[in-house]
């Protein structure tokens, strides 16, 4: 019960405020979970509509990514991939949601954010971090991170032997510091193909899908003969979709009529897929476009799923407003679909979970990466960690621990533990080809003591 729930797709919604030129009116209205929406011929006629979480004009962006974008970000460090993507029509604030601005930064950098505090504040674990970000234009797949005229054509998308779905090719920076992300986001944000539109001044033309991969290596034991290190590996996929669009209302000519025929397929190819979805279809059209073939993992359940729908408030939108809703509605329904060989996630709770209100945040994510609340299972780990992508930059892994030398311990700047109680307990269940095999009470014990330790030597935490 507790992995279905894991893999079913969130769905949170979203009304941006009413522009200076717009007239307001009631037609929608946010009440706890549900959007209401007013029957434009008899206003006393009301339909709402349940989400996860619904936000009115006035809701922040700081809101949205505590209360929904961090618990899922969270399970990341347990080694989940996770899938948020903006879903809307043109014009109904996908891209304030997911980049914002200056002033108000949106989902993309406050995760980045909030990954740099963690890897800056963790003592115990090396935590690597590293981005790609691409965009679909007309069907193509380009790389943000290389300037499109040195690009030739675009990318494909392949399947790995595990089936897992990836962008051949792709380039994966690795990055030390949040300045250094911002940099390279603001930069290839440039790079993003964007118009005027009657409707949107500055309208995305295209989907654009930045992955920040994590990779955070724990050491788990010292030993004379050395350090034993468990990896886990993380990816967060930020998708800002373009927007479906009327060209009667967009009043489109030309080269945006084609990029409009281009969007406006892939969003329909969407709709398909997630009717086919909850139809259970033994066939799903994820091929029938670039978009869905990327979105492939989070509709099927391989990652945590959220989609965040924007509408736009007003009558002028209402029929787009109800067609958006009636999809986000469709949407609720997909369940997760087992398949042969995949990363399985280890743990049977759902994203929800919280965990003690008393445990700092750092002090959970921590014990996520070791998946101390799920008490890892070495099988379930070493399936795992087979099945995953080969990804530029990273060394696959082939066993859940390898032995590094105290040097390359030290290198890592890893305060080992020494106390007897730790050692002890290692030693004893020390077995042959460096797999360390613990019951989940005494990996909890271990676990505890050292993030302790660790926790103890920061200097923001005495
Ligand atoms: N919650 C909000 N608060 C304040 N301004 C908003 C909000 N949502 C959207 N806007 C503003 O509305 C305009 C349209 O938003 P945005 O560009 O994000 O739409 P979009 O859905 O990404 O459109 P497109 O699909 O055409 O790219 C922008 O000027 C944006 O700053």
């Amino acid at each position: 019960m507790g992995r279905s729930i894991a893999n079913k797709i969130k769905i949170i919604c979203r009304v941006r405020p009413f522009h200076d030129h717009e007239v307001p009116d009631d037609s929608i209205e946010i009440d706890n979970n549900g959007v209401i929406v007013q029957d434009q011929r008899n206003p006393t006629n009301l339909t709402s509509f349940k989400f996860t979480s619904c936000y009115s004009m006035k809701s922040t962006q700081l809101q949205i990514f505590k209360q929904d974008v961090q618990p899922l970000i969270e399970r990341v460090f347990e080694g989940y991939d996770a899938t948020i993507f903006a879903y809307g029509v043109t014009g109904s604030g996908k891209t304030y949601t997911m980049e914002g601005t200056e002033n108000q930064p949106g989902i993309i950098p406050r995760v980045a954010e909030y990954l740099f505090e963690t890897k800056e504040a963790s003592h115990i674990s090396d935590v690597q971090i590293s981005m790609s970000y691409m965009e679909i234009f007309k069907e193509s797949v380009f790389d943000l991170l290389v300037s499109r005229d040195k690009m030739q054509r675009g990318l494909d998308i392949r399947e790995g032997p595990d089936r897992e779905v990836f962008v051949a090719n792709v380039t994966e920076k690795q990055l030390d510091t949040l300045d250094e992300f911002n940099d390279v986001f603001s930069m290839a944000s440039k790079n993003r193909s964007t118009a005027s539109t009657k409707l949107n001044k500055r309208s995305s033309r295209s989907h654009a899908i930045l992955s920040l991969h994590v990779a955070i290596t724990t050491p788990i034991n010292t030993q004379v003969t050395g350090t034993q290190y468990r990896k886990v590996l993380g990816k967060i996929n930020l998708i800002d979709l373009a927007g479906s669009e009327d060209n009667r209302k967009t009043e489109n000519k030309k080269d945006r009529m084609t990029e409009s025929a281009a969007i406006n397929k892939s969003l329909f190819v969407l709709g398909q897929v997630v009717e086919a979805l909850n139809m259970g279809l033994a066939r799903i059209p994820f091929r029938d476009s670039k978009m869905t073939r990327i979105l492939q993992p989070a509709l099927e359940g391989d990652s945590l799923g959220m989609m965040i729908i924007n509408i736009a408030p007003g009558s002028n939108y209402i029929s787009d407003t109800i067609k958006t809703l009636d999809f986000a509605n469709r949407s609720k329904k997909i369940k997760s679909r087992p398949k042969p060989v995949q990363r399985v996630p280890s743990s049977p709770s759902s994203y929800d979970s919280s965990s003690n209100e008393n445990e700092s945040s750092i002090t959970r994510l921590l014990k996520r990466s070791f998946n101390h609340e799920s008490g890892y299972d070495v099988a379930k780990q070493s399936r795992r960690i087979r099945s995953i992508p080969r990804v530029p930059g990273y060394s696959r892994p082939t066993m859940i621990s390898e032995t590094l030398s105290n040097r390359s311990a030290n290198r890592h700047k890893i305060r080992s533990s020494n106390s007897g109680k730790s050692d002890k307990l290692l030693n004893k269940q020390q077995h042959d080809n460096d797999v360390v095999v613990m019951s989940r009470k005494e990996l909890n014990d271990l676990l505890d003591q050292k993030i302790n330790e660790a926790l103890s030597k920061h200097p923001l935490l005495k």
